[in-house]
């Protein structure tokens, strides 16, 4: 048995970044960039207003009121070609281009309109209410990095910037299988010990979240043939994960089936909880993470494993946030297998994060699993912890 620290490393040592593919860039959202971006533009392009109100010049300000002729208008995208002079002043609307000979802006509210001339009652500096060229950023600046998520707010920058197209990591392709003879899908009908396949359709969900394309690859029965045939279909994805079959029963055929199929068995069993039956290897150049097949351990292995793997191959970060928790009560010294204790997690008066390991861990329970707002990690033979103790915890 080895720790969970140790197959962290493992099974991320052979991992590489995925190749990068071109999309539009409706449909880059939440992929991640594979090539920096540079602005093909600059943003504002010409000297704009900020203000709706009257483009002139700040010198002829200098005796306020002063009135003005008005000699033309300038709005967003029909600018105004004539020079502003002195003495003079051009209608200008938020957007708009500044007109040559201009300087400044006032806004309407000072104002007072009168046929084809004005009267500002206020002074300004040169420049008020004037976005000068490139005040956003500038032809060539590059304004996302290699590595940047392009969320709704970097898909509306690289827009800005006249980007149509963008280099982005294509998606890990995860094939899932699920094992089990007792497994029926959401909807089928169900024999009297059948229950239902959750692990399948919460990994799909929880890989597509991260960024990678499931694959489904169905149910495999627990015999050979509907194993071998199904692992076959592994070929050519970035990932296998199989759950169920891992223990030491007379159906867990998952390991035998595998090793039949060319597996390099890299390891079997870590020193957690859940999660303890977890084997990893090598099947042809796809790697293979056997998972067990209860639903909170597939989710465990999911969040310490499988997201670092993904996160990888996509060229993003690895490393599994932990915070700092107050513990809300007692706990009992640890074995030998580092506990992932599923947890609440409210903070207390002075702002401390207090987490309460639930009293059920079963790896059965997923509803537990889904009500956990974190899960409190507790070190191999760590001794008894009294509430107040801190502890490192994994929001979820
Ligand atoms: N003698 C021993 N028995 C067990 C050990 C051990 O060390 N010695 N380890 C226990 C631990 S820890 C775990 S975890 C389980 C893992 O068992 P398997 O990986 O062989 O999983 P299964 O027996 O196939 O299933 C376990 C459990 O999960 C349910 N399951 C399976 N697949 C699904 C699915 N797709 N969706 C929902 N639920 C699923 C299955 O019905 C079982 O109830 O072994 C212990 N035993
Ligand atoms: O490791 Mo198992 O996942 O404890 O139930």
């Amino acid at each position: 048995m080895i720790s969970v620290d140790e197959a962290r490393a493992t099974v991320l040592a052979g991992v590489k970044p995925v190749a990068a593919e071109t999309v539009g860039l409706a449909q880059a959202a939440g992929r991640v960039l594979a090539q920096p971006l540079a602005a093909r533009v600059s943003h504002p392009p010409v000297p704009v207003s900020s203000m709706d109100g009257y483009a002139l010049r700040a010198a002829d300000l200098a005796a306020p009121p002063t009135r003005l002729s008005v000699i033309g208008e300038s709005a967003a995208g029909s600018p105004f070609d004539g020079v502003v002079g002195q003495g003079q002043t051009a209608r200008i609307f938020t957007g708009a281009a500044l007109p040559a000979g201009a300087d400044a802006v006032v806004m309407q509210e000072d104002c007072e309109r009168d046929g084809q001339s004005v009267t500002i009652k206020t002074q300004v500096p040169a420049g008020k209410f004037i976005r000068p060229v490139g005040l956003d950023f500038k032809t060539g600046d590059v304004l996302l990095e290699a590595g940047a998520v392009l969320d709704g707010r970097a898909i509306g920058l690289a827009a800005a910037m006249n980007i149509p197209w963008v280099s982005v990591r294509r998606r890990p392709r995860i094939a899932i299988l699920s094992t089990g003879d007792e497994i029926a899908m959401p909807g089928e009908p169900l024999g009297p010990s059948q229950i239902l396949g959750s692990n399948g359709p919460g990994l799909a969900a929880f890989v597509g979240m991260e960024g990678a394309e499931a694959v489904h690859l169905g149910i495999a029965r627990d015999s050979r043939e509907s194993l071998d045939s199904m692992i076959a279909a592994a070929a050519g994805c970035d990932l296998l994960v199989t759950t169920g079959g891992a223990s030491v029963g007379d159906y867990d055929l998952v390991k035998d089936a595998l090793a039949a199929a060319g597996l390099a068995l890299n390891f079997y069993t870590v020193a957690m909880r859940p999660g303890k039956p977890l084997m990893f290897g090598d099947l042809k150049g796809v790697p293979v993470l056997g998972l067990p097949g209860n639903p909170v351990s597939v989710m465990v292995c999911a969040v310490l494993l499988v997201r670092p793997m993904i996160r990888t191959m996509l060229g993003l970060p690895s490393h599994t946030e932990t915070v700092a928790v107050r513990l809300g009560r007692d706990l009992p010294a640890n074995d030998i297998r580092q506990d992932y204790l599923r947890s609440s997690l409210a903070s207390a008066d002075d702002g401390a994060q207090v987490a309460i390991p639930f009293e059920k861990q079963d790896s059965a329970v997923l509803s537990g699993m889904v009500r956990a707002a974190c899960l409190v990690i507790r070190p191999p033979f760590a001794p008894a912890a009294k509430a107040g103790d801190m502890a490192r915890a994994i929001p979820l």
